[in-house]
């Protein structure tokens, strides 16, 4: 906010929180011109100023944003049908605001758990135009509006795999879109300047990195007596994940196990599971951040091999009866089943179920968000790229500060009684000894069509900036898509927390 303008009548203490701090300013963790907030606070919603020099039409956003960040400076504050302001509009998600035409006519769009089924003119529209450009355009919307994929802010990839199951006669009548999906589905981990032969890992070199030299008895190894309290407490399009508190003495953290099938021929919620090789990064970039303040932290790597343990069944029924589950019941896993099985600290909910006391706590937990992401980024060059606010957990703390170590300063950050940890790795990138893991995102084309809220508008941003010209090495690889995202994301934060009125 400009200062000058007499602006300052909009300030309130959360935005004097964002000034930039001469400290991280120095340490370039914070850039000077990352965008201040744009005052998404209590006092703002009964306002309708602007912000000098950032006028609707000066901002200069692209025309296939879809929730363009303009919105809440004008009048048309908080009244975007795909805005995050209006999040808990999305579950059931009708979009009175910016409805195409070409839509009138349209049967209703089908509503799935999670997702949001275009309705056929829709697709076909999207199959139409996804042979020629990868923006779907909607014939009768002049501004060129992405019309692919509707997804539901956060996870996206269950939605994505719905969508797949539920269209499937649709899609097969795209060929082109047919064939993505295979390749989509058999996603591969790129080691960027490896040999080839790094990019194969043998099962016993996978046993082996889990202190192991077979599979251990699923049963036998998480059986129900080694655990208390346990119940499952997420679920993500490639495993299940419970909580528990270790039967064991001196054991003061709560755990949660993250159970993926892998190595199997059978479909898990509509994905081909993973091999040893793919699921591969994921356990080093695990493995290597554990280390890192704001990361997970993880205990153990095990490969089990088994029916899925009833207990574990029982658990997983009580959460589908409660909460509603959308991947499929494990009872579907035979004797043979491999699955690799991560122990990880419990670092409490994630962000969307989650209500800041106050403005301070939001901007301290973003502190932290950030400061993790420097350090992650200047010790192995990380990149999340998959940063919505369900891959953030939220758990209280009594330490008074959270102290970080970027380039061997000790950065000191106020919790303000909450601790953050940054999870999900599945499309990260690490680099580790001049050798860098990452999925290939490029090939998971419907990731760069949806729409439904602006983190899918940051994809194809993103996607944008890595298309830019530039030299294949690793320096170059490293410069793209790193603090860059921070202004997006900043904004979205601050958006996030003022529209739910948490402060
Ligand atoms: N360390 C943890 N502490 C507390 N909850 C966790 C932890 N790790 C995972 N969870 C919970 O489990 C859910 C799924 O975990 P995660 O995102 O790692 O799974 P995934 O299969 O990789 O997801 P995706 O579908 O995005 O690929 C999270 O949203 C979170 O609610």
């Amino acid at each position: 906010m400009d200062k000058s303008s007499g602006d300052e009548i909009w300030e309130d203490s959360f935005d004097k929180l964002l000034d930039p701090r001469p400290q991280q300013s120095n340490l370039n963790i914070i850039k000077k011109n990352v965008r201040l907030s744009y005052n998404i606070d209590t006092s703002v919603e009964n306002s309708s100023h602007s912000i000098k020099g950032c006028s609707p039409k000066s901002c200069n956003r692209s025309v296939s944003i879809s929730t363009p960040n303009y919105n809440h400076l004008g009048k048309d504050l908080f009244n975007c049908g795909l805005s995050p302001i209006n999040r808990l509009q999305l579950d059931g998600f009708e979009d009175t605001t910016e409805k195409c035409n070409a839509d009138k006519d349209a049967e209703p769009n089908t509503k799935k758990r999670g997702l949001i089924v275009p309705s056929k003119n829709q697709i076909d529209t999207f199959s139409k135009f996804s042979n020629q450009t990868n923006k779907v355009a909607c014939a009768s919307n002049q501004s060129n509006k992405i019309v692919g994929v509707v997804l539901k802010p956060g996870k996206w990839r269950k939605s994505l795999n719905i969508f797949r199951q539920t269209q499937i006669s649709v899609l097969n009548e795209s060929k082109k879109l047919e064939s993505r999906n295979s390749v989509c589905q058999d996603r591969k981990s790129i080691f960027l300047n490896g040999l080839n032969k790094q990019n194969v890992i043998s099962q016993q070199d996978f046993y082996k990195y889990c202190n192991q030299g077979k599979p251990l008895k699923f049963n036998a190894a998480y059986s129900q007596y080694k655990m208390l309290k346990t119940h499952k407490i997420g679920e993500g399009a490639y495993g299940e994940v419970f909580r528990y508190t270790p039967n064991r003495k001196g054991c003061k953290n709560d755990l949660v196990l993250k159970i993926i099938p892998i190595e199997g021929s059978i479909e898990v919620n509509g994905e081909k599971q993973k091999n040893f090789s793919q699921i591969w990064p994921e356990i080093i970039i695990t493995k290597k951040l554990s280390s890192i303040q704001g990361f997970a932290n993880i205990e153990k790597v095990s490969t089990v091999k088994g029916k899925y343990p009833q207990h574990f069944v029982k658990l997983w029924k009580r959460y589908d009866d409660e909460k509603g589950s959308e991947n499929d019941h494990p009872g579907l896993f035979g004797e043979n089943q491999l699955f690799v099985v991560l122990e990880l600290h419990f670092a409490g909910s994630d962000m969307s179920n989650v209500i800041f006391l106050n403005s301070e706590q939001s901007f301290y937990a973003l502190q932290q968000i950030i400061l993790t992401l420097a350090v992650g980024e200047e010790d192995y060059q990380f990149e999340h790229r998959d940063l919505h606010w369900g891959n953030i957990l939220i758990k209280s703390t009594t330490k008074k500060h959270i102290c970080f170590k970027f380039n061997n300063t000790d950065l000191i950050v106020d919790s303000k009684g909450v601790n953050i940890t940054i999870i999900d790795y599945t499309l990260s990138r690490i680099t580790i000894d001049e050798c860098c893991y990452f999925n290939d995102l490029s090939n998971d084309e419907e990731l760069f069509q949806a729409s439904g809220d602006y983190q899918f508008d940051i994809y194809r941003m993103m996607r944008n900036e890595l298309k830019k010209p530039r030299l294949p090495n690793l320096e170059n690889a490293r410069f793209h898509g790193s603090y860059s995202e921070w202004p997006d994301f900043l904004a979205t934060f601050t958006t996030i927390i003022g529209i739910d009125k948490r402060h």
